[in-house]
């Protein structure tokens, strides 16, 4: 075990050490006309660490070993020309589309023999790269040796040759790769290899050269067909990438300007009928008058009238000026890459639905909760304005949502978009570029299945989610790049079905991720019996959906710093503020600052508020006398108060929009303050939410975040067992919902020992307390989290509420936060006297009612441990589990050492 985590660490530390020094001096080497080779073989390497090879003239005398690992060595050698390419064969599909890419290598690869044994064995600790993946092999020359030129940025170069000179690089036709030489490379070598092969093609090599297989008869048989046989799999894995070698779908689209209008009606209707059948073969790929129109319609989107476009955003050219003046080089490399730049792309996200507002709406709440709305902006795309307005340039994704068959046009204009290098998300859409086709499963429709999602790192994600009814069928002879990125399980064993794929067409970076499960469809929308069964899951749709979105480019950091805002001091009365604005004054220094454990507060009144000076850091202001709060729209001060029925806590408020946490703005506070000011801080959001141990609490709009200030004696009877004091808040805010007239079966519940659950399965809220003893007293900040209107990206108490009216035909009304603080507050005043006037006994009857945890069955220390029985919380507000062998034994509350849900606990305390 010991020997297996060295060489794991060694690997890691020395393949990074490698990559890092070859890729640095290769960036140092750049500008000069040296560069480095791999080689291997100890035969071809001499006494001297030089090599000795047929490719003598990439190897100078004055060559140098710069790392040498076995028998490879890497060597720093002059950069050749490469001059002669003549009887090498193009690679379709990479470089028909070579376009010289800024800071890249071009190289030479050679290999010799096939491999032998389990030089990638898959038990192998070796990690296989596949060149392919990190390179764009460009032609080759399939004789003995076989070589390939190819091109990669400085970073893959770099790993290539560190995957080579550690025996682990891999060649897509079972070659053992022998040696790696940079080279320069002329684009006149390869117009000439390109018209050699392809005579009638025009000379520029541009995208729309890869219109030849449907026009140019000597294109259409698969060049090089043999050099990735190894690959004619059905479909690939994330990560591991199909190349073959025919163009389809809409890249046949070069000589729109030469064919005259066609009868885009009548076309349509023929098209369809190529859809009939099971296996729908939707990209038009292979017929002469789909090719016509694939054409015509480029012509129509390219020639579209200026007075024709009413509402789609123009700013691309907002983003061409914005780059610097001096920026020339980089303007050209815009253009030159149809438009699409790797940074600053235009910020719209067009989502097509077909027309259907509604949908349009699902799948823009969904995209506005996912991506960075400040640098992103969305707009619905029409049929209409699809095909008529010139949206391609201007378009950062395209989102096709719409499950109706798309025509042929709308396919043929999406497909266009792509290979001109754009980025679409395919959501239950019919869009199907080449190197797919999709298949029904109409039985399995708007049924929820088992996803299973391969992220970026290769590890899975296993999920609900709600079925399209189709699939799709890797059709190999369409060509394209397929990766599986998602497959659901079958009810058959073994059947799995391809659901999300991502697919690279074109030649300018056009990137598709299609999916044929509803990522979309918020569970609430169904409120259905699948209603928990996508609910359990909506995080990880997320999380799933947040990943498919930044391979397609878009940020999904939450970068919304919000600035914190000013705190409000509030009251329930006029005297309670009086009382607070008192002891305020006194506390404060001269400048009217309150300086606290994690922030200090500016007392100011509201007339001051526009003219107070920056403050300093770690510093808001407290308005101390504003008198207009009903303004606030996610607060509501007088639902708040009728719905507050405490006698001392909770009076006295710290309101803000933003804060870090609420629990700041506390601390230190508290332990100052007198017995009779109740004090709470309520936030709209937090910024840096804090859960227990170090998690962190998500406080967006919509879930109730408060700290509340409790006094507790020691010697009281709760004092005394205070961790039942997590307990009581926990169960406060199960009965602020469920002690509501009509509200009392919805299933809340709390999960001991302070989250908030509903039912069994999901948590929606969560408690912290911190305490601090000074003299007799214990100083304490309950903070309190719950979801109640914010349904994603989990789950709220008005999910619950709206899926009961459902179920029970009946009209509850939602509920708010400030109603929902108060009550919690009010529960909880009347929890801690009652237990101070009765001990456990008076509140542990409420709290089983509303616990999930009765008669569960747990495992003790280990999930093969001593099975137990759940009987109840001790004296002290543990868990109490009853065993055959030990009898009764506790268990702390005291971090993540269990996870009642998995049935599992740590025994801390015997009796
Ligand atoms: O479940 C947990 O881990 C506890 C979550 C507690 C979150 C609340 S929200 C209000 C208060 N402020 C914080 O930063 N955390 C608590």
């Amino acid at each position: 075990m010991l020997i297996t985590l060295c060489y794991v660490y060694m690997w890691v530390r020395f393949q990074k050490c490698y990559s890092a020094l070859i890729r640095n001096s290769l960036s140092k080497l750049k500008n000069s006309s040296f560069t480095f080779s791999v080689c291997s073989s100890p035969a071809l390497v001499s006494s001297t660490g030089r090599y000795t090879t047929p490719y003598r003239d990439h190897v100078l005398n004055e060559d140098i070993v710069f790392l040498q690992l076995g028998d490879k060595a890497v060597y720093v050698t002059k950069l050749q020309a490469c001059d002669d390419l003549s009887k090498w064969t193009v690679l379709l599909g990479s470089s028909l589309v070579y376009v010289p890419q800024r800071d890249s290598i071009s190289f030479i690869i050679e290999a010799t023999e096939y491999r032998v044994g389990n030089y990638y064995s898959p038990t192998s600790n070796k990690k296989v790269l596949k060149w392919s993946d990190y390179c764009r092999p460009l032609a080759c020359s399939p004789g003995q040796p076989f070589r390939a030129v190819a091109q990669a940025s400085v970073d893959n170069f770099s790993r290539i040759g560190v995957a080579f000179i550690e025996n682990r690089l891999q060649l897509d036709n079972g070659l053992v790769p022998s040696k790696i030489v940079p080279v320069v490379l002329q684009d006149s070598l390869l117009n000439k290899l390109l018209e050699k092969q392809c005579p009638k093609r025009p000379k520029t090599l541009t995208s729309e050269l890869l219109c030849c297989t449907h026009t140019d008869q000597c294109c259409t048989e698969p060049l090089l067909y043999h050099l990735f046989t190894d690959h004619q799999h059905q479909h690939f894995h994330r990560g591991s990438l199909l190349l073959t070698t025919q163009q389809g779908g809409s890249e046949a689209l070069c000589k729109a300007q030469d064919l005259g209008p066609v009868d885009l009606q009548n076309h349509c209707l023929e098209s369809h009928n190529h859809m009939e059948g099971h296996r729908h073969h939707l990209h038009l790929s292979s017929c002469y008058e789909c090719l016509e129109l694939e054409n015509s319609t480029i012509a129509s989107v390219k020639y579209a009238s200026a007075e024709n476009i009413p509402d789609l955003p123009d700013d691309y050219l907002v983003g061409l000026d914005s780059l610097d003046d001096d920026d020339d080089e980089e303007q050209e490399f815009f253009l030159q890459n149809g438009g699409f730049r790797s940074n600053g792309k235009p910020p719209n996200v067009l989502v097509y639905t077909g027309g259907c507002q509604k949908r349009f709406q699902a799948v823009c709440q969904v995209l506005s909760e996912c991506i960075n709305m400040k640098d992103n902006i969305i707009y619905p795309l029409t049929p209409q304005q699809a095909l008529s307005d010139p949206w391609m340039d201007n378009t950062r994704l395209l989102v096709v949502a719409e499950e109706e068959t798309l025509t042929p046009q709308l396919q043929t204009c999406f497909l266009t978009y792509l290979s001109l290098g754009g980025r679409v998300l395919g959501l239950a859409s019919t869009l199907c570029p080449a190197g797919l086709c999709l298949e029904d499963r109409e039985g399995q429709k708007g049924l929820v299945s088992r996803l299973s999602f391969t992220r970026e790192d290769s590890t899975e994600l296993e999920l609900n989610v709600l079925a399209s009814g189709k699939v799709y069928i890797r059709d190999t002879k369409g060509g394209g790049q397929v990766e599986l990125w998602g497959e659901l399980k079958g009810d058959v064993t073994h059947q799995r079905d391809m659901v999300i794929v991502r697919v690279m067409h074109g030649v300018d970076g056009g990137e598709a991720v299609l999916c044929q499960v509803h990522l979309e469809i918020a569970p609430e929308k169904l409120m259905s019996e699948c209603f928990d069964e996508l609910k359990v899951s909506n995080a990880l749709r997320y999380e799933v959906l947040k990943e498919i979105l930044v391979s397609l480019g878009l940020s999904c950091e939450l970068n919304q710093t919000l600035a914190p805002s000013p705190v409000y001091l509030l009251a329930t009365s006029q005297k309670a503020k009086a009382n607070f604005l008192k002891w305020l004054q006194i506390h404060a220094d001269q400048n009217h600052f309150l300086t606290m454990s994690k922030l200090s507060l500016k007392m100011v009144s509201c007339s001051e508020l526009q003219d107070v000076p920056l403050l300093p850091e770690g510093s808001l202001a407290l308005v101390t006398d504003c008198s207009d709060f009903e303004n606030c729209t996610q607060f509501n001060m007088d639902t708040y108060s009728k719905n507050l029925k405490t006698s001392l806590l909770g009076h006295t408020m710290l309101y803000t929009e933003v804060i870090t946490s609420t629990m700041d703005l506390l601390e230190g506070l508290n332990q100052q303050l007198p017995k009779d000011v109740g004090l709470i801080a309520v936030a709209a959001q937090q910024t840096q939410g804090r859960g227990r141990g170090r998690n962190t609490w998500l406080s967006p709009l919509g879930c109730a975040t408060f700290t509340l200030t409790v006094q507790v004696e020691l010697r009281s009877r709760l004092g005394r067992r205070i961790p039942f004091l997590q307990h009581l808040a926990a169960l406060a805010v199960v009965e602020a919902v469920r002690t509501l007239p009509g509200y009392e079966d919805i299933d809340l519940r709390v999960k001991w020992p302070n989250d908030i659950y509903y039912s069994n399965m999901i948590k929606l809220g969560g408690v912290l307390v911190t305490s601090t003893v000074i003299g007799s007293t214990f100083h304490l900040l309950i903070g309190c989290g719950f979801n109640v209107t914010n349904s994603n990206p989990t789950i709220c108490i008005n999910d619950l509420i709206q899926k009961y009216n459902i179920q029970h035909n009946r009209s509850l009304q939602p509920l708010n936060c400030s109603q929902l603080i108060a009550r919690t507050v009010s529960c909880l005043e009347g929890l801690i006297s009652s237990f101070q006037e009765g001990g456990p006994d008076a509140i542990l009857p409420t709290y089983y009612k509303r616990w999930l945890h009765s008669g569960t069955l747990v495992h003790l220390w280990s999930e093969d441990g001593v099975e137990a029985e759940v009987v109840g919380l001790d004296n002290n507000g543990f868990l109490k589990v009853h065993t055959k062998e030990q009898g009764l034994v506790s268990v702390e509350p005291d971090g993540n050492s269990f996870d009642m849900l998995k049935n599992l606990v740590v025994i801390k305390q015997n009796y």
